[in-house]
């Protein structure tokens, strides 16, 4: 993986002030959770806006932006540190080649991230795409299989070009419900979550902006047309979801040679089914058998056994 040293998150003092005092005050408030380091994995497809994300995270130009599909397979992971709290971002390149997902891509990723903790997911998407289809539930589908379930418990989906005009006739409140709610069931469905165990644990959305071009409040701060300040919301929903528990994914050695994680136990159903047979029905069967040689034959079972004038 393409690794850069720790350096010092300079790009935060770029940021307004507001933007700054927010990010500070959330950050401070995982440390006083003992959280002094936080590992954020960015996926998705491809061109979605993962790397421009990655970059007004940081606030530096480190991930290469481009309306082409990026070419590179492996990671970049990005490292910044302020006030003894370090911050890693790994932008990955897309996932889907040709309509499909890229199977490859994946296996260089999870290989590359050896010995890594993953604390959060950014599930990266268009806010202005028009539509989920098999393709978004194959690529979830295939971050589960590679991660586990686990994953989405400390997964954000981040919607970009949120500074979007919606359709006519619908508000962009509408708009942003209607693109979560799909997006969110694809989510449960490619993931394999049961509906009340998803309903309970439900994955935060978050709007993004990072065009140049992104409207300011007073403030200076970068807003969405519902007057959101979307970086320090995007800050805040990542600590909440750190603080509502789930467990960071550690890339061991098993999680990369292992079967799919969430197959892990099913090594044991062939041992389950022979403890069932040979101790459960056996037993039963030959409970069965002894019955029926007690049971007293009727008379006229007896005579077709050719037993009739036999004395019993
Ligand atoms: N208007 C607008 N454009 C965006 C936004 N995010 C990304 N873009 C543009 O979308 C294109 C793709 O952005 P990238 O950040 O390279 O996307 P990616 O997902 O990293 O792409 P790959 O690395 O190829 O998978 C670029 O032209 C960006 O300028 C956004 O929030 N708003």
């Amino acid at each position: 993986m393409a690794t850069q040293a720790v350096r010092e998150w300079l790009g935060i003092q770029q940021f307004p002030v507001a933007t700054q005092n927010k990010l500070h005050e959330y950050l401070g408030k995982l440390k006083q959770e003992n959280v002094n380091t936080l590992t954020i994995l960015v996926m998705g497809k491809g061109g979605v806006g993962k790397s421009s994300t990655v970059n007004s995270i940081i606030g530096e130009r480190v991930a290469a932006v481009s309306a082409f599909q990026s070419e590179v397979l492996r990671p970049v992971i990005c490292s910044r540190s302020r006030a003894e709290f370090t911050l890693n971002i790994i932008d990955t390149p897309g996932i889907v080649e040709g309509g499909y997902v890229n199977e490859q891509a994946l296996e260089v990723i999870k290989r590359s991230l050896l010995d890594k903790t993953i604390d959060i997911l950014l599930y990266v998407d268009r806010l202005d795409a028009y539509r989920v289809d098999t393709l978004d539930r194959q690529v979830i589908k295939a971050i589960t299989d590679t991660f586990g379930k686990g994953i989405w418990q400390r997964g954000l989906i981040v919607l970009t070009h949120a500074q979007l005009s919606p359709p006519d006739g619908l508000s962009y409140e509408d708009f942003f419900a209607k693109r979560s709610e799909a997006l969110l069931k694809y989510i449960r469905l490619g993931a394999r979550i049961k509906k009340q165990e998803f309903q309970e644990n439900s994955i935060p959305v978050v709007l993004v902006e990072n065009s140049g071009r992104c409207k300011t409040d007073d403030n200076g701060e970068k807003v969405l047309p519902n007057g959101i300040a979307w970086l320090p919301n995007l800050v805040k929903t990542i600590t909440d979801v750190i603080m509502n528990g789930g467990k960071s994914i550690l890339v061991d050695q098993k999680l990369i040679d292992g079967p799919n994680p969430n197959d892990r136990g099913k090594f044991f159903i062939p041992l389950i089914l022979a403890f069932q047979y040979f101790f459960v029905v056996k037993r039963i069967q030959g409970a069965i058998k002894r019955d029926i040689a007690k049971e007293s034959k009727p008379l006229w079972e007896l005579r077709d056994m050719g037993l009739a004038n036999r004395q019993f």
